[in-house]
């Protein structure tokens, strides 16, 4: 693969791209050092006030066109993903044709939300002003994405970006850059003035200084807590948007169809290879269905073939790294060594990790209470709607929940009292479409993505004010 250098090179060491699934190489791209931010900078400025002068129809025919042209070459794109991520080809094929329908979305709302009339005339006092507020771009942001869905998530910060009339200095993460350099070309081929988007490749010391420039009006990192905890501290006065991590549970009422929802935990479970912030983690299951769920459940989950992600009969690709695999070896041992059952799964292979599934980990345990970002599901079992929502709450931030019932107050009941950004009824908590809003709630959680609402954030209102007295 090569690197299409759009972004400023110096001497430091090129990054190699490693392939998750045997480790070859991928290719290098080029660091950017730290000391090039004021020119990073400059050519920000110019491209934000290029992108503030794109007429609304110019911005939405370039993300329409860049859609375009990823759907034309959509299997080089997803196989791009499948080679850096270690995605499925399937799942893949899913994230371009969902990068596709987020930049589509994104023009939609270059054409149509440029502001509102303000209602002067609502309370008594100001009848004799009239006016509007038109939303305005903020000027440049800096985008810092994470490994798994290279694509779309990038896409996420880009498109809205791009429509509300801003530049973008952009931080892919070093493991997966490619998928946003194919983005960003096609954005171009498009017709995207080059300066608008400047990809920049590094590690800490040049998020520093992008994070913490004056220049930069906001911060959209989605990303890990610590990450994006060491990111705030440094970012200053600015907007911030924090897509972190989660930790999602899923309650399985009694009344439920269960076949269903055997089917949907599974592979809100797995997809990715649990790669995933909304993925399942922790499958709460009434206590009179427990046992014949959990057995369908495991069932279902030792059916699921992982290996060579470019196959199209591969369930489960690898994790990103044979380390980070390593790792989640390691917690499930420290779980396990707790007092967790294992079901299945927890033979590794490399980077292939198999499909794990436990049951009774302990609430104390670090499996319980953090994110596990890998394919490992707890299962518990619960007596009543009360019990299910306080174990569902438990930990201390959140994404999203799923509850799989027959009953529509159950599962609105639910929806109002589990603390999460979104509650999944009767789907594993891992459904997202692209338009709805998305983010956490409790700890960390800051800002929504869903185009429309990147979008809002991206852009700030303008009053004009006309007294006609
Ligand atoms: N809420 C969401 O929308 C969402 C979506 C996808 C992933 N995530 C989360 O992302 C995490 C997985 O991705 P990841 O492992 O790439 O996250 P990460 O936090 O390690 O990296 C995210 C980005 O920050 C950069 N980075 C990492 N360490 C840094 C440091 N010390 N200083 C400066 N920059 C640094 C990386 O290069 C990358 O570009 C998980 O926690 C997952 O839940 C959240």
């Amino acid at each position: 693969m090569t690197a299409a250098k759009l972004h400023i090179t110096t001497s430091l060491a090129p990054i190699t791209v490693y392939s998750p699934y045997d480790g070859s190489v991928l290719g290098t791209i080029d660091a950017t050092d730290a000391s090039e931010i004021s020119e990073l900078l400059a050519r920000a400025r110019r491209g934000a006030e290029l992108s503030s002068k794109l007429p609304r129809h110019k911005r939405a025919s370039i993300l329409e066109g860049a859609a375009q042209i990823i759907e034309s070459r959509r299997e080089a794109f997803a196989e791009t993903i499948v080679r850096e991520a270690g995605k499925t080809i399937v799942q893949a094929r899913k994230e371009v044709l969902r990068c596709v329908n987020t930049l589509k979305l994104s023009a939609e709302e270059a054409k149509r939300n440029a502001g509102e009339i303000v209602p002067f005339d609502a309370y008594v006092g100001s009848e004799q002003r009239q006016g509007w507020f038109t939303r305005e771009p903020l000027g440049i942001i800096t985008a810092i994405t994470p490994y798994n869905d290279p694509l779309n998530l990038v896409a996420h910060k880009l498109g809205p970006a791009i429509a509300g009339g801003n530049a973008v200095l952009l931080k892919p993460s070093n493991l997966t850059p490619f998928s946003s350099i194919n983005l960003v070309d096609a954005l171009v081929e498009a017709g995207l003035p080059r300066e608008i988007i400047t990809l920049v490749h590094g590690d800490r010391e040049i998020v520093t200084a992008l994070v913490s420039a004056r220049d930069v009006r906001m911060v959209s990192f989605t990303g890990g807590f610590a990450t994006g905890e060491a990111i705030s501290r440094k970012a200053g006065l600015k907007k911030l948007a924090m897509e972190l991590g989660g930790n999602a549970p899923v309650v399985v009422m009694n009344d439920c169809d269960i076949d269903k929802a055997v089917e949907g935990c599974v592979s809100g479970a797995f997809w990715a290879a649990g790669q995933n912030c909304i993925g399942a983690q922790r499958v709460l299951v009434q206590a009179d269905i427990y046992e014949r769920f959990r057995d369908a459940f495991v069932a279902a989950t030792k059916k699921l073939k992982a290996g060579d992600p470019l196959r199209e009969d591969t369930d489960v690709g690898p994790m990103i790294s044979k380390d980070v695999a390593e790792r989640t070896e390691a917690s499930v041992n420290e779980a396990i060594a707790a007092g967790a059952k294992l079901l299945c799964g927890h033979k590794r292979d490399g980077s292939l990790y198999q499909p794990t599934v436990l049951e009774g980990t302990p609430v104390t345990c670090r499996l319980w209470h953090e994110e596990v970002f890998a394919p490992v599901v707890m299962l518990a079992p619960f007596a009543t709607l009360d019990e299910a929502i306080e174990l569902a709450n438990e930990p201390e931030y959140s994404l999203h929940a799923g509850i799989f019932t027959g009953n529509l107050n159950v599962a609105l009941d639910a929806a109002n009292r589990i603390e999460a950004g979104g509650v999944m009824i009767n789907d594993s908590s891992d459904y997202r479409f692209d338009a709805m809003p998305f983010g956490g709630s409790k700890y960390g959680s800051m800002g929504r993505e869903g185009v429309h609402f990147a979008y809002e954030e991206m852009t700030q209102p303008k009053v004009v004010c006309i007294n006609r007295g």
